[in-house]
């Protein structure tokens, strides 16, 4: 769980970054393949922050894989754990925290993320998230006779409520690494902490 973090690294800016969290997880919100898990691995690292993945955490509180939760004891059921889930780790801030897609989609996890988080929704094009779902299966949201037609309705659904996220970067095919120096920019500028007052 811990495994991103890397200690005793000492710098001004990030320590800064830090300070004006003030405990708050950063909380990756968003679709299925917009890149929650892979780039919020890679924010906590450049942050120097744990990471964490509720879905992951998820599978393990069950000792099952999502697709088996889903098979065997329903949406709602798996919607009630990460529910529950998200609401544990955010006490366990700061951190960052990549969500299941349908996480912030649920008002009183929203509300705990609001109070105990700053959100940030990796916002992609239906071409950019269709492409990558379609190369790893597993997701069994999209396991419909017409998983195109799903993901099109499920970003209808969702995108104005993501919207209500506190800062919204774009995910596109880039360098992982291109996507995480935005969301550094994006926070910095949200946090107001500035690179100026750090050089000095
Ligand atoms: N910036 C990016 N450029 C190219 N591929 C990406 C990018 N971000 C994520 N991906 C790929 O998209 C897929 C889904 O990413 P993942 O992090 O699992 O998304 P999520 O957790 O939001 O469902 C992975 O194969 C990942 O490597
Ligand atoms: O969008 C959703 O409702 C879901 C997204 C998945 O996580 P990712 O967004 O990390 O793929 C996972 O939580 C589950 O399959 C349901
Ligand atoms: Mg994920």
């Amino acid at each position: 769980m811990d495994e991103s973090r890397n200690t005793g690294v000492v710098d001004p800016e990030i320590e800064a970054l830090h300070r004006a969290l003030r405990g708050r997880s950063l909380v990756l919100i968003g679709m299925m393949g917009s890149g929650k898990s892979t780039v919020g691995r890679r924010l906590a690292t450049r942050l120097n922050l744990n990471f964490v993945d509720a879905d992951h955490e998820i599978e393990r509180a069950a000792g099952m894989t999502i697709p088996d939760i889903f098979a065997s004891q329903g949406e709602a059921q798996f919607r009630d754990g990460e529910r529950r889930v998200v609401g544990r780790l955010l006490g366990e801030g700061p951190q960052v925290l990549a969500t299941g897609g349908g996480a912030y989609m649920n008002a009183e996890t929203r509300a705990h993320i609001a109070e105990a988080g700053i959100s940030i929704w990796l916002k992609a094009d239906f071409d950019v998230l269709f492409r990558r779902v379609r190369k790893r299966p597993g997701r069994p949201l999209l396991h419909t006779t017409d998983p195109e037609g799903t993901l099109r309705r499920l970003i209808d659904e969702r995108y104005p409520t993501y919207a209500e996220a506190d800062i919204t970067v774009v995910s596109r095919d880039a360098p992982h690494e291109a996507i995480v120096e935005e969301i550094v920019e994006a926070v910095r500028r949200y946090l107001n902490v500035s690179k100026v007052d750090l050089a000095r």
